[in-house]
């Protein structure tokens, strides 16, 4: 590595959620803290509108922003945009693409994932993280009449809720819908939804999203809502920040075809195989069936014995931390799922060195009513409490694990319904000793207790259940339910009240 151009008291690295919230973290707790803010997309991610809807439950905005408004709030901080290619844990500096070595006292890795690709390099095997591939696969969509999407969790259930004008095949590895977020009963629920048409009414977004346009020379920035638009300069090599709640709603998913959402569930399956139209034709023993043969530009053989052709597969299959840069010439201890394993402070396993949101992997001992799951949320906590464990290091200062990780929360939306998960929602690690209590009414709620050892341990809420505070404060107090049983869910019952 070259000489160090600056040494700066922290840098960070990665303009998503988690870097931004560290940055804004350390440069209001220590104001004359000279902070850098090197991040590889042209633009940042902030929060906005955050509101804190109970003790853990939050709802927040996110606003892509030029990289100038946090310079502006902030005259301590420096924001360099260009991707670290290595990093010297013994010298303390990172090098940038572009060629600049920037020393640091205290680093934080905030560089988020990319997609687990089924299929790296194939063309017809796409991913969505960012705009630019939010924005490819639009393209793509509007000349499809039929596309594969393989995976269960996030981004599979927003899309095929989303895609119109094109036949949709999903394929899960599972028994029903959306394992990463729901059980069997939840995913019953929420099926009839996928076969009904979408509601015209459907509720508008409440939230704006901007999307910075690159000025023209001498014009000023201009901020277009709800569209997304590409932030030029940031090409293939340079990942951008993650898409977000909502990122559907500003971009037209919409294929090639009159129709509207026609989704067929493929379950229990896996991919065995994908091939082009080529291929197919130079090996006639490929276990396509006749009718499926057409002449589509690429071919999946699913593990149930069926085939089809299609015009391109989503892969939705997940998140891998983005290491690589960081990890030659360094020890850094890695977790199973390739995160960089953190402690209670955030730290990884090498000195002055922190990670924060999807990038990391939580090490400590987790709250029994905690884990960590790859989302805006955990990326905003991890960053601001990050931030906080850097400035308590500096100012020698005692510090504790935050509150947030005491209890598991999540909102969001699914097929158009609020969708609340709390604690451990599936029963996960639970054991086959825990108990579940159900209300369930068609077309309009789904709720579901987990309760171990007579007390509640998590919970799922579809639609506007309103018990989300009531549950949270049952799930951190653990009082005994026993005493209660069904009645805990007797939509006849103010819960509140009895528990006044
Ligand atoms: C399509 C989609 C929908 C989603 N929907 C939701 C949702 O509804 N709710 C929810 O809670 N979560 C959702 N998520 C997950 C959420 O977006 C992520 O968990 C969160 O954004 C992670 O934030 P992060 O800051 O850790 O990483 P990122 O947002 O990925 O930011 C990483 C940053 O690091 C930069 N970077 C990467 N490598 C380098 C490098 N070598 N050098 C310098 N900079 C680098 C990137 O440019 C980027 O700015 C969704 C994700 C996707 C892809
Ligand atoms: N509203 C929200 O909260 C949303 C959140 N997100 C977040 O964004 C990130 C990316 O989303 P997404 O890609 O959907 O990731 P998720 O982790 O949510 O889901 C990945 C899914 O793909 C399955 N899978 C993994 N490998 C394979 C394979 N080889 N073949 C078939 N299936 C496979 C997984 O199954 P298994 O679990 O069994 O491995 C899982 O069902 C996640 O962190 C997600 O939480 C995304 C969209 C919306």
């Amino acid at each position: 590595m070259a000489h160090k151009e600056k040494t700066f008291q922290f840098v960070i690295v990665g303009g998503g959620i988690a870097g931004v919230t560290c940055v804004e973290q350390l440069s209001s707790q220590i104001q004359s803290a000279d902070v850098a803010l090197i991040t590889a997309g042209p633009h940042i991610k902030a929060v906005t509108n955050y509101k804190q809807v109970s003790k853990t439950l939050e709802e927040f905005d996110i606003e892509e922003q030029p990289s100038s408004v946090l310079e502006e709030k902030f005259p301590n901080l420096t924001v360099i945009h260009s991707a670290v290619k290595c990093l010297n844990t013994q010298s303390h500096a990172v090098e940038t693409a572009d060629g600049r070595v920037i020393g640091y006292e205290k680093l934080c890795i905030c560089s988020g994932g990319r997609p687990k690709l089924l299929s790296d390099g194939n063309p017809y095997v796409l991913g969505i993280r960012d705009t630019d591939s939010a924005q490819a696969l639009q393209k793509r969509l509007s000349k499809a009449r039929r596309i594969v999407v393989v995976g269960n969790g996030g981004i599979a259930l927003e899309l095929v809720y989303e895609v119109e004008g094109c036949e949709v095949i999903w394929a899960v590895k599972d028994k029903a819908i959306g394992n990463t977020f729901f059980d069997a009963g939840a995913a019953q629920f929420l099926i009839p939804s996928l076969e009904a048409d979408k509601p015209q009414s459907a509720a508008p977004c409440k939230r704006i999203r901007y999307t910075t346009e690159e000025p023209a020379a001498g014009a000023s920035q201009t901020f277009t809502r709800g569209r997304i638009l590409r932030g030029h300069g940031s090409g293939p090599t340079k990942p951008g920040s993650a898409l977000g709640p909502d990122w559907h709603e500003g971009i037209v998913l919409r294929g090639a075809e009159q129709v509207s959402r026609r989704v067929t569930v493929e379950y229990q399956c896996e991919v065995e195989k994908i091939f082009t139209f080529e291929e197919l034709l130079n090996s006639p023993q490929q276990a396509v069936k006749p009718e499926n043969v057409g002449s589509w530009p690429v071919y999946i053989q699913l593990t149930n014995g069926k085939s089809f052709g299609c015009d391109f597969i989503v892969s939705a299959t997940g998140v891998v931390p983005n290491t690589e840069p960081f990890l030659h010439g360094n020890s850094f201890a890695l977790a199973d799922d390739g995160g960089l394993r953190v402690d209670d402070h955030m730290m990884t396993s090498e000195p002055d060195v922190y990670a924060a949101g999807d990038v990391c992997t939580a090490c400590w001992e987790l709250s029994p009513l905690w884990q960590q799951m790859r989302l805006w949320t955990q990326a905003r906590q991890m960053g601001w409490y990050a931030g906080r464990c850097m400035a308590a290091c500096v100012l020698a200062e005692p510090i504790e694990l935050d509150f947030c990780f005491e209890l598991f929360s999540h909102i969001t939306k699914f097929f158009n319904y609020k969708v609340v998960l709390l604690g451990k929602f599936n029963g996960q690690g639970l054991g086959p000793d825990h108990e579940l209590l159900v209300r369930c009414t068609k077309g309009q709620e789904y709720v579901k207790a987990v309760l171990s050892g007579g007390k509640m341990v998590g919970a799922v809420l579809i639609g506007e259940t309103d018990l989300e505070e009531t549950f949270e404060n049952l799930i951190l107090n653990q009082m005994d339910l026993t005493q209660y049983g069904e009645d805990l869910l007797n939509p006849n019952i103010d819960i509140e009240d009895y528990f006044d």
